[in-house]
């Protein structure tokens, strides 16, 4: 079975049926489940459960509404679409540049799935693994405060070259974003000079503007599937109180009476779900009110979220899972950060910056709490997460991280990392990634496979696949917050994976530790072929032995090459 019609992969396998509509698998789920018991003892069962994943193979046509189309990140994920579907190219001081996805990985990485006959490891491309959108298949719409079209909030944006501006500039000019919901007691006071592109009206009238919206772009479209995805400024946190937002049938009746607290975000969030739309929060606020996801759960709608995990936090969510798991204790934490776009000018102001230190301190507490060796119960890293807005430096965030860790003997050791980048091109490519994946994610489904007429089950609606893409993950009631880069990156492979059949990747690979020729009579692994860095030197020193090299000394491998 191919995955997908151009995939240079095949899966040989009796559990992999393939027909018009699905690839369905067989799949033997494998877990440990821990019980405590009275006297502290853990009792581990190793549990094997039958099931089978079905994936629809046909991929629809993807509308994606962008709510905050205008900023930095909307402008440029727009570009970005455009210079792929054209495959343009541009002078830079350095030469040509090629549009590209760099830091989507459904576009620019690869997947391990196994070794081949000398043992190497085999990778293929994300998106080789099963059917998902084409990023020249999305159509792109949107609301925006600003009323500025596309080409203009490219411009404003002042993150890509002027040499692909250029190109784009007439095409992104026909774009306008619609009128939006508009409420100066959620974001920044210094955002009202954008503000002249509002939808009138109360609550409940600008609910139903927006759902007309999404009707009309699916009409005027013909997009398939419509998802809904804020990358407008962060709002301040919305209070979380009984009778106002508790329960779906709270949250609605406060919206039908007009009640302030009701945040935009969280109406765009309940008209995408009226409308049957997936649901995505980029920004750190708290949009997924209890009662919006009790909504969420009623209508089997996917929500996902929060805050895009793009630059500090992501290296955050490596490096701790590092220090932790190297049994070396991280004690304080301080990530500094300064940046000068209109994102660092709306977090200048003290309530929408609390809720971007709340998403980028949460991140550490999963990891902190899975040592009990260096932690006490309750005990935490000094962490502290200050943001400055310096006009000057535009997009180019400058983030400075200092890690204090002890190590063995009272002795101590800190990482300073300088980090530099254009913020709206880290977050583009995940805004594409929580698209495709997102979309993906509704056409997989699993059922048990000991019971015949057992019915296909969706993921659930609050979809925690995509927490490898945000800084504070919402994950489904009960569910355990992972935070750790690697684990959350894990989970969607293997989810790829069990879709065409393959088990989860283990990194075990005991054929190659143990003579498995006289284990399993598999046959030997054939004589080993130098890879990476050895290949390197193997071809080198072949060189240098046949006078060809460049004279570089070569370092050996121990292996005599
Ligand atoms: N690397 C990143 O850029 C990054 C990483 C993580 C999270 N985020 C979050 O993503 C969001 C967008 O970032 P950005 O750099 O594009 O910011 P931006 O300020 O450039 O863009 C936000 C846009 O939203 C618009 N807007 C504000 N309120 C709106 C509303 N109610 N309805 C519609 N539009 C509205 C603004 O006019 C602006 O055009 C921010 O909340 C930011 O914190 C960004
Ligand atoms: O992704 P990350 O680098 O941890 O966090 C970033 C912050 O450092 C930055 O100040 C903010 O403007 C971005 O929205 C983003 O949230």
């Amino acid at each position: 079975m191919k995955p997908t019609k151009n995939s240079t992969l095949e899966i040989i396998s009796p559990k992999v049926h393939v027909d018009d509509d699905f690839i369905e698998t067989d799949y033997e789920y494998q877990t440990s489940h821990v019980k405590r018991t009275a006297a502290g003892q853990l009792q581990v069962h190793p549990q094997t459960t039958s099931l089978k994943i079905r994936t629809a193979r046909h991929v629809p046509k993807l509308g994606v509404m962008l709510v905050g189309w205008g900023g930095n990140n909307g402008s440029t994920l727009t570009a970005a679409l455009e210079a792929n579907r054209r495959q343009l190219q541009w002078r830079k001081k350095t030469g040509i540049q090629q549009a590209n996805w760099f830091g989507s990985i459904t576009q620019a990485s690869t997947v391990l799935i196994g070794s081949d006959e000398s043992g190497s490891d085999v990778h293929v491309p994300m998106k080789e693994l099963l059917p998902m959108v084409e990023p020249n298949d999305i159509v792109v719409d949107g609301w925006d405060i600003s009323g500025q079209h596309l080409g203009d909030a490219m411009r404003r944006a002042e993150v890509l070259d002027v040499g692909l501006q250029d190109q784009l500039y007439e095409q992104l000019s026909a774009f306008k974003p619609r009128p939006s919901i508009y409420d100066p007691d959620f974001i920044a006071a210094n955002q009202l000079d954008r503000a002249d592109n509002l939808i009138k009206g109360t609550r409940l009238e600008q609910y139903e503007q927006v759902r007309r919206d999404i009707r009309d772009f699916k009409k005027t479209s013909g997009v398939e599937t419509v998802i809904v995805l804020w990358t407008a400024n962060t709002e301040r946190f919305s209070e979380v109180k009984k009778g106002l937002n508790t329960t779906s049938q709270e949250l609605q009746a406060s919206l039908k009476a007009n009640i302030s607290e009701v945040s935009p975000s969280t109406i765009f969030a309940m008209a995408s779900i009226a409308e049957g739309c997936t649901y995505i929060n980029g920004s750190p606020q708290n949009t997924f009110v209890p009662g919006l996801i009790e909504l969420a759960e009623e209508k089997q709608i996917f929500i996902a979220g929060d805050d895009f995990k793009s630059g500090q936090t992501k290296i955050k969510s490596v490096l701790v899972d590092f220090l932790v798991g190297a049994g070396i204790k991280p004690v304080s934490i301080v990530s500094y950060n300064h940046l000068g776009n209109n994102d660092g000018k709306n977090l200048s102001a003290p309530q929408q910056f609390r809720s971007k230190e709340i998403s980028k301190s949460n991140v550490v507490d999963d990891m902190v709490a899975s040592n009990n060796v260096l932690y006490k119960p309750n005990e935490h890293p000094d962490h502290v997460v200050v943001i400055k807005y310096v006009p000057y430096v535009g997009d180019s965030k400058r983030a400075m991280d200092e890690y204090t860790s002890e190590i063995m003997m009272g002795g101590h050791n800190t990482l300073v990392i300088h980090n530099t980048c254009e913020d709206s091109l880290l977050a583009a490519p995940l805004i594409l990634d929580l698209l495709i994946l997102g979309e993906l994610s509704a056409r997989i489904q699993l059922r048990s496979a000991e019971r015949d007429a057992a019915a296909w089950v969706p993921f659930k609606p609050v979809l925690s696949l995509l927490s490898y893409l945000c800084k504070a993950p919402l994950v489904p009631q009960g569910a355990q917050v992972v935070n750790s880069l690697f684990r959350q990156r894990a989970a969607i492979e293997n989810i790829l994976r069990g879709c065409i059949g393959l088990p989860p990747i283990s990194h075990l690979t005991l054929e190659q530790r143990f003579d498995f020729a006289n284990i399993t009579n598999e046959p030997p692994l054939k004589k080993s072929k130098l890879i990476g860095q050895n290949c390197a030197v193997e071809s080198k020193a072949k060189l240098h032995a046949n006078g060809h090299s460049n004279g570089t000394k070569l370092a050996t491998n121990g292996n005599g090459h």
